[in-house]
This record gives structure tokens, sequence and C-alpha cells, in this order.
């Protein structure tokens, strides 16, 4: 399914956010890279309705409306996304407004569970977990959902090396397509496509051998990133 933006622009008080994006995305996994304050986390947000343009439309296959109910979104931090005490009532309330029978809830938080090697954790307080655990746990909840597109907004920042392999593993599992915000260039480096957002704008849009050197080159003579 193809998510296409059409001269998107966010406006916030008198500041131009993102302007005029047109883009069309389709690629399994797609990396977002720029500076600080860029704009990334906004187009990001763009995705599933988290954010409106203000002018221009964003679409999902033929949904405009309602891009909730199929794009998942993971924030940078789990404590934005895991908020119930208990793991499995953590996991069974992103289904809550989706009104699914309880046998079909149950079945999905096993086998995503399951397949994230996670089981041991289902009855667990979700405050005793430890930041990797609950970066899994949110990705979880994102999972039973079962979104046709994953957008992550930083997914590794907050991690250790141990955690962030374990991330990085499971994300390169998932079937999904995904589209990953990300300061983490090896990360990126594997994907199919790469944003380089500057100051609102798609600064460059190619592979990663291509983009992600350009912008290496560009910290450099800046002297920032
Ligand atoms: N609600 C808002 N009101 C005013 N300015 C905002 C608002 N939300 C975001 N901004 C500004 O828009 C710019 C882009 O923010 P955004 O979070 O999209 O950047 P980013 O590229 O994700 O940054 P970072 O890498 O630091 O997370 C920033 O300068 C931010 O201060």
């Amino acid at each position: 399914m193809t998510m296409r933006f059409d001269r998107v622009s966010v406006t916030k008080g008198t500041r131009e956010i993102l302007s005029e994006i047109t883009l069309s995305l389709n690629e399994h996994r797609v990396g977002v890279i720029g500076h600080n304050g860029s704009g990334k986390s906004t187009f990001l947000r763009l995705f599933n309705g988290l954010e409106k343009p203000s002018s221009g439309t964003v679409r999902f296959g033929e949904t405009e409306d309602d891009l909730r109910h199929h794009v998942g979104f993971m924030f940078q931090n789990p404590d934005n996304q895991v908020v119930y005490p208990m793991v499995e009532e953590d996991l069974a309330f992103g289904l809550k407004s989706r009104k699914l029978p309880k046998a079909e809830v149950a079945a999905r938080i096993e086998r995503v569970l399951s397949e994230l090697s996670l089981t041991h954790l289902k009855d667990r307080l979700t405050h005793q977990l430890s930041g990797g655990e609950k970066q899994m746990v949110a990705l979880a909840g994102v999972l039973v959902t079962e979104p046709e597109l994953i957008c992550f907004d930083e997914p590794t920042t907050l991690l250790d090396l141990r955690n962030k392999m374990q991330f990085m593993s499971a994300l390169s599992t998932l079937p999904q397509p995904a589209v990953v915000v990300s300061h983490d260039l090896d990360l990126l480096a594997g994907f199919d496509r790469i944003l380089h957002i500057a100051d609102g704008r798609i600064h460059a849009d190619g592979k990663p051998e291509d983009v992600i050197p350009a912008y290496k080159a560009l910290c450099e003579d800046l002297d920032e990133c």
C-alpha cells in the first residue's frame, strides 16, 4: 500500500514546520534523517494522524481519515506508550476501541508475545520492566493492533547496545513496512530508501549509500549533527 503526501505543510503559530511536501512511499524500510528541529517527528506524526496537515493531504491507500487504524506508531520513550500496571492489560488496552471478542484479544496477545520471545513478561508489572523490556512491550502493543505500516520515532536512542541489537533484530523480521526516524545512521544503512529532511523540506531522497554519506559530509562542514 502506498503512503501519499500531496503538498503537505504544517504551520504552528506563524512558523512553518513542514513546507509543501509531496512524495509517495511504498518501500519496505524507509529511514528519515535530519538535524534536531528539522521537522522529522512532525513529518512522522502525519503518517498516523497524530499530526494533521495545515494544508495538503496525507493518504494511505484510499484512506485519508482514520489513519490510526492502519498505521502503528512507536514513540521514542516507551513510558509514553506503556501505561497500564500489567503487561497483559496494557496490550489489551490498544485493542479496546476495536471491540474484538475477548478470545481474539487473548490470542493476538499470546501470538505477538511469542513472536517477540516476550511470553515471560505477560504477567509482569510494567513499572518493574527494564527500559529495553519496556521498549519491546511497547512494540508488542503496536503489533497487536495488526497495523499495515509502522512508524518508529528514534526507537533505539534510550537503549543500551544489547537491547538495541535485540530491537534491531525484531525490526528486521517484521513483515510490515516501516518508517524509522533516527540519528543512528548504522540502523538505517541497510534500508531501502532514506529521506533527509532539512528546514521542513525533503533535502535529499534516495538510497542510503547516496544520502547518508552526503548527510555526513554536510554535518562535518557545518560541524553539527
Ligand atoms: N506545537 C508546536 N509549536 C511550535 N513549534 C513546534 C511545535 N511542535 C514542534 N515545533 C517546532 O518544530 C520544529 C520541528 O520539530 P520536530 O520535533 O518535528 O523536529 P525533529 O526533526 O524531530 O527534531 P529532533 O531531532 O530534535 O527530535 C522544532 O523547531 C520544534 O520546536
